[in-house]
């Protein structure tokens, strides 16, 4: 499948090849003076090759015309000068451009960068992340290469010909004439050109980019992958991808080079032409034979320009499917966007409530109902929920819709009684931390990692804050690894554990000192040890902060105050465990399954038993008293 189908801009209208490379200029900005001075040099050093023939022609017609070989010379040192100048240019062109085209490629890159980091997730659900890559690396280097090259000598080239076509009618009209009507063809087979090879060009941009998907899924899953001895269909697949990729690249390329060969071989025809009527009015003594040589000198210089126009013509297409991409994403319209005048809660006391809550996935189909149906729940400022529920029922959803990493599509979730669409999303994420399940941390230290949400620390203030947050989150292994809180935890924190980058992440929610935690099943990938010492600690630190966890485990549920039922997108219940237990047969099911699920876990009940396992930091002295004091199976029965 083509890549163009794979997200929804396609869908866009195209502008037109010049109004699309036009928007660019939002970005050339203050480096277009850069740019008319690189064109210049090149105008100039174009101009003043079309001058030479000129020289050719006084020197035949003057000098070489009279016997008189002598004064060749001051000719011969004109030429000489004119083309040092013409070296001069050129040189001064490539120099003056280069400044300028790596800064806009830094800046679009920036401003890429920026969009993605502010559109919401649900553009991040839609867009292959390899598709984002290849607009952020390949099209931004190409879009880059074109302002340097591309542009500055489409602009020269198409003012040398028609200035050159000029010289070549002022010399003769007839044989002017004649050479341009026999180049005409060019612009129509030009025109051609552009339509299939535009939609060529865009073909294999997004195909490149589904290839980089491809590659950055595959590095991702490798282990999956290798587990599931999958390399070899991962890599059929890959190459299935990468021969389309080259059909396109190929078919592209004879594109390129048919037009190539009507770009020389029409103005050779013309000249030939051309030569044949010169020297017939040479012989006739309608034009001097330092005419016809002047002519030629100069319809040679042309040349160059004229054979550029297709591979120009293709670079600009190659260019305006690049800026096309990169737009694509920039005008993607965010839809969680910040008020116009925010909110603002100095020391919220932490009452989050759903009242009405709807949301349903943008691709979710229509016969479906609304995934959360009408949630209504409140917390208490200070009050631990859990959010208990069978599988795929919309837990993760609903705590997604507390920061807004999703809106609702009704109803309204409020923070201490504000809807939290009235607050700027930064100040909502500074109020209400979350931990996922699958927990990512990001290529740097464990101290930046742990300190995501507080920026504003540093000295004591942030060192006091990062070890208490390690503390609680049962962290303590940080400390063996060979660089301890400076240790940089890898792509994705692929270097530790899953436990271990859990309680990372769980340490960096921590860190954030909310007034309301969300926690999705944030010790899921923890041994039963090491679990029990992170409730005790995480006890402690929920008594003073609002906080909603999705529990998938029994003993995370005895964590909580009280515990809310997700049933067929509502809360059906909310009350203590053991009041649930007695009143909703809804909910023992539920709790029963979590049961048998946890029991079925054989790594962690073997870790439970063993001494040390990679997962904990050993057994430690108290973890037996530490463990929740009952079961609920024990509270059940
Ligand atoms: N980004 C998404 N786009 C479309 N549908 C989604 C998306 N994320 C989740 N869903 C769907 O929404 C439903 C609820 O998912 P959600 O992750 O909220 O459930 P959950 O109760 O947390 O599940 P679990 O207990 O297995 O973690 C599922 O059917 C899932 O396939």
């Amino acid at each position: 499948m083509s890549a163009i189908s794979h997200h929804p801009a396609s869908d866009q209208p195209r502008l037109g090849t010049v109004r699309s490379l036009w928007r660019l200029r939002l970005y050339v900005g203050r480096s277009t003076p850069a740019f008319a001075f690189s064109a210049l040099a090149a105008l100039i050093g174009q101009l003043v090759a079309l001058t030479i023939p000129q020289v050719l022609e006084s020197m035949v017609d003057g000098p070489l015309a009279g016997g008189d070989p002598s004064a060749v010379v001051p000719f011969a040192l004109l030429v000489f000068g004119l083309g040092t100048v013409e070296a001069l240019m050129y040189g001064l062109r490539r120099w003056l451009v280069v400044g300028p085209g790596t800064r806009v490629e830094a800046r679009m890159r920036n401003a890429l960068y920026a969009k993605l980091q502010d559109l919401p997730v649900s553009f991040h659900d839609r867009w292959p992340s390899g598709q984002l890559l290849s607009r952020a690396v390949s099209d931004l280097g190409l879009i880059r290469r074109w302002l340097s090259f591309g542009l500055v000598l489409t602009v020269v080239n198409l003012i040398t010909i028609i200035v050159g076509v000029g010289i070549l009618i002022s010399m003769n009209w007839m044989l002017g004439l004649v050479f341009l009507v026999c180049s005409l063809p060019l612009w129509v087979v030009g025109y051609l050109f552009e339509g299939r090879y535009s939609e060529m060009s865009r073909r294999s941009q997004d195909q490149a980019g589904d290839l980089a998907t491809a590659v950055e899924e595959s590095v991702h899953g490798i282990r999956v992958l290798k587990a599931f001895g999958r390399g070899k269909h991962a890599l059929s697949t890959f190459r299935a991808q990468a021969e389309s990729l080259r059909s396109t690249e190929i078919a592209k390329a004879k594109l390129d080079a048919n037009i190539w060969v009507w770009l020389i071989l029409v103005p050779a025809v013309a000249l030939s032409i051309c030569l044949g009527l010169g020297i017939w009015l040479a012989a006739n003594g309608v034009i001097t034979v330092g005419t016809l040589v002047a002519f030629f000198a100069t319809a040679t210089v042309l040349a160059w320009p004229i054979e550029s126009i297709g591979f120009l013509l293709a670079f600009s297409l190659d260019a305006r499917t690049a800026t096309d991409r990169f737009f694509e994403v920039l005008d993607s319209e965010n839809e969680i966007v910040d008020p116009e005048a925010p909110r603002v809660l100095g020391e919220p006391h932490g009452a989050l409530s759903f009242t009405g809550v709807h949301f349903r996935y943008q691709d979710s189909p229509d016969r479906f109902d609304d995934l959360l149906d009408g949630v209504d729940l409140d917390i208490a400022p200070g009050e631990t929920m859990a959010l208990v529920g069978l599988t795929g029922c919309g837990k993760t959803t609903l705590t997604a819709l507390t920061t807004r990493l999703y809106d609702v599509t009704a109803g309204s979730v409020t923070l201490d009684g504000v809807d939290v669409r009235a607050f700027s999303r930064e100040e909502l994420r500074r109020h209400i931390a979350m931990a996922f399940e699958d927990a990512t941390l990001f290529s740097a230290s464990v101290r930046e990692n742990v300190l995501l949400g507080r920026p504003e620390l540093d000295g004591d203030a942030a060192e006091e804050v990062l070890h208490e947050a390690l503390r609680i989150a049962q962290a303590g292994f940080v400390h063996d690894l060979p660089d301890g809180i400076d240790t940089k935890v890898g792509e994705e924190g692929m270097s530790l554990s899953g436990g271990q980058r859990q309680r990372l992440a769980l340490a960096r929610a921590v860190a954030a000192k909310p007034a309301v935690l969300v926690l999705d099943d944030p010790l899921s990938a923890l041994d039963v040890a090491t679990e029990a010492r992170v409730e005790a600690e995480l006890r402690n630190v929920l008594a003073s902060t609002t906080a909603l966890i999705v529990a998938h485990r029994p003993s995370t549920v005895m964590l909580a105050d009280r515990v809310a039922l997700l049933e067929a997108g509502r809360i059906t219940a909310v009350g203590t465990h053991s009041e649930l237990l007695r009143e909703s047969e809804h909910y023992r099911f539920v709790i029963s399954s979590l049961e048998d699920e946890a029991e079925a876990r054989p790594v962690q009940a073997g870790a439970a038993a063993r001494p040390a396992p990679a997962d904990t930091d050993g057994p430690g002295p108290d973890h037996h008293e530490l463990r929740a004091p009952q079961t609920t199976r024990g509270a059940a029965s």
